[in-house]
């Protein structure tokens, strides 16, 4: 099939001197091709194009896009701003840390990271309070026989953070639902009418918000009570501007959707991986046994090569995150092409953690690239989790749930004498935009 082109729009055209890639649709842009077809749509634009090329995000405007890897430097950059995330999904992200710069980023951001860190889960006792939930949940595919993998490894994603946050967790499809609409507002024409994304995302968010408020009312009468959504509002109320409830609200809806939607990609990613490639889940139950239990400390993880190994490939190959926003503050230049101040920028993590110029046979799904180095993990190793000021918070949460996740799994289905099996084809249905997730409706048996 070919892309999601349009074909009435051949023309070349330049912009700053720097091509736009043919084919964008009338408000749209090349939003259809980004969200079905990243790969395809980056690999056509440099063959034809060459590194540096416009897409047209539709309501988010032109974004030069950059195949240079010096492009990453860009992320780390002091005059590149991520200003342009509020701008792109003000409803989404207006007022949370993601889209700030500077001092007001930093101190948000202090508020947040102690607890993320492997110091913080360990004192939190987070490993041992995710363990059991995973277990029972794979116990429970074990017992049903087949799932849909993405509505599966979202509700427990979900759980796990909202056990994180010390919140509730109540109605988990619904919550799930709530934030595939809630994403909905970075892609969404500016269209307000009933039924239309843009109107049932704002619904989401309200939904969502509302919730959220009666959360921090309960941490504030309750504030003995542990959980990172009392060390927040604890943080926030002491900060020296005192920052308001909205602000603190938009931070936690931000965690909970960072917490849950890319790793419960990444978890389904792994799953269909270890489907279909029998080879990998022998050496994955291999380890388990060895084992012998889910683990439930960061000290612990590097019993567990393989799982992470795993986790590292399958992030690589399947990036959740596929591409970052910045804009240009001031003129930049990257090797020969200078970005004019103002530049919107779109950094496609996705293409570099597949590219030939830092991955040996970048197609090839391999543990052994993982397994076999002997020299430490360098920023450009874990470059889905961004880098920079801005770089992921959840990095050491993530890396711990999803090898315990490796380990529960293989344990329970081995001891059932089952292992994961496809029911369905991967290629159709992925998603590339907002988040990268595969098919939702991919379906895998334990037999
Ligand atoms: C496989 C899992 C994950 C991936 C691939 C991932 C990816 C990313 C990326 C690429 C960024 C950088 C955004 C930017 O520079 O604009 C980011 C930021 C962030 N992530 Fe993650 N993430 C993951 C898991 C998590 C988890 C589990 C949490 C929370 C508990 C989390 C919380 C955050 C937060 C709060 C930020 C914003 C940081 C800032 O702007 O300073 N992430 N993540």
């Amino acid at each position: 099939m070919d892309m999601l082109l349009n074909p009435l729009n051949r023309r070349h055209r330049l912009r700053h001197d720097i091509p736009v890639v043919p084919g964008a649709f009338p408000l749209v842009g090349h939003l259809p091709a980004v969200v079905c077809d990243l790969p395809r749509l980056l690999w056509r634009a440099e063959r034809t194009l060459g590194s540096h090329f416009w897409l047209d995000f539709g309501p988010a405007g032109h974004l030069m896009t950059s195949l240079d890897p010096d492009a990453l430097a860009l992320l780390r950059h002091k005059d590149v701003s991520s200003a342009l995330i509020e701008d792109i999904a003000p409803e989404l992200f207006g007022g949370t840390l993601v889209a700030q710069d500077g001092i007001a980023h930093r101190q948000a951001r202090d508020a947040i990271q102690a607890a993320l860190l492997p110091k913080g889960l360990t004192q939190a006792g987070i490993g041992e309070l995710f363990a059991p939930v995973i277990r029972a949940r794979v116990q429970a595919w074990r017992d049903r026989g087949d799932v849909t993998i993405l509505r599966e490894t979202g509700d427990l994603m979900l759980k796990l953070i909202f056990s994180l946050m010390g919140i509730p967790a109540q109605d988990l499809p619904g919550w799930h639902r709530k934030y595939r609409q809630l994403l909905q507002l970075i892609v969404a024409p500016p269209v307000d009418l009933p039924g239309l994304p843009l109107r049932r995302g704002r619904a989401a968010r309200d939904w969502i918000d509302a919730r959220l408020r009666e959360f921090v009312r309960a941490a504030r009468e309750h504030a003995s009570r542990t959980g990172l959504i009392n060390d927040m509002v604890s943080a926030f109320d002491r900060s020296d501007d005192a920052l308001s409830d909205d602000v603190l609200v938009a931070n936690i809806r931000l965690l909970l959707l960072g917490g849950h939607d890319t790793t419960a990609s990444t978890m389904a990613w792994m799953v269909i991986e270890l489907a279909r490639q029998p080879g990998l889940w022998d050496v994955l139950v291999e380890e388990a046994q060895r084992v012998g239990a889910v683990p439930t400390r960061h000290a612990d993880l590097a019993q567990c090569p393989v799982a992470e190994a795993l986790f590292r490939e399958t992030l690589r190959v399947h990036p959740a995150t596929p591409l970052l926003v910045r804009r240009a503050l001031r003129e930049l230049r990257l090797g020969q092409q200078r970005i004019p101040a103002g530049t919107d920028l779109c950094i496609p993590l996705l293409h570099f953690s597949t590219s030939a110029l830092l991955h040996e046979a970048p197609d090839q799904f391999r543990l052994a690239r993982w397994l076999q180095r002997t020299e430490p993990i360098r920023p450009v190793d874990m470059l889905q989790f961004g880098t920079g000021p801005h770089v992921c918070m959840g990095y050491h949460l993530a890396w711990l749930e999803l090898v315990q996740f490796c380990i529960a799994l293989a344990l329970t289905m081995h001891e059932a004498g089952v292992r994961p099996r496809l029911l369905s084809g991967v290629e159709k249905g992925r998603r590339y935009y907002p988040t990268a997730h595969p098919s939702m409706t991919i379906r895998i048996g334990f037999s």
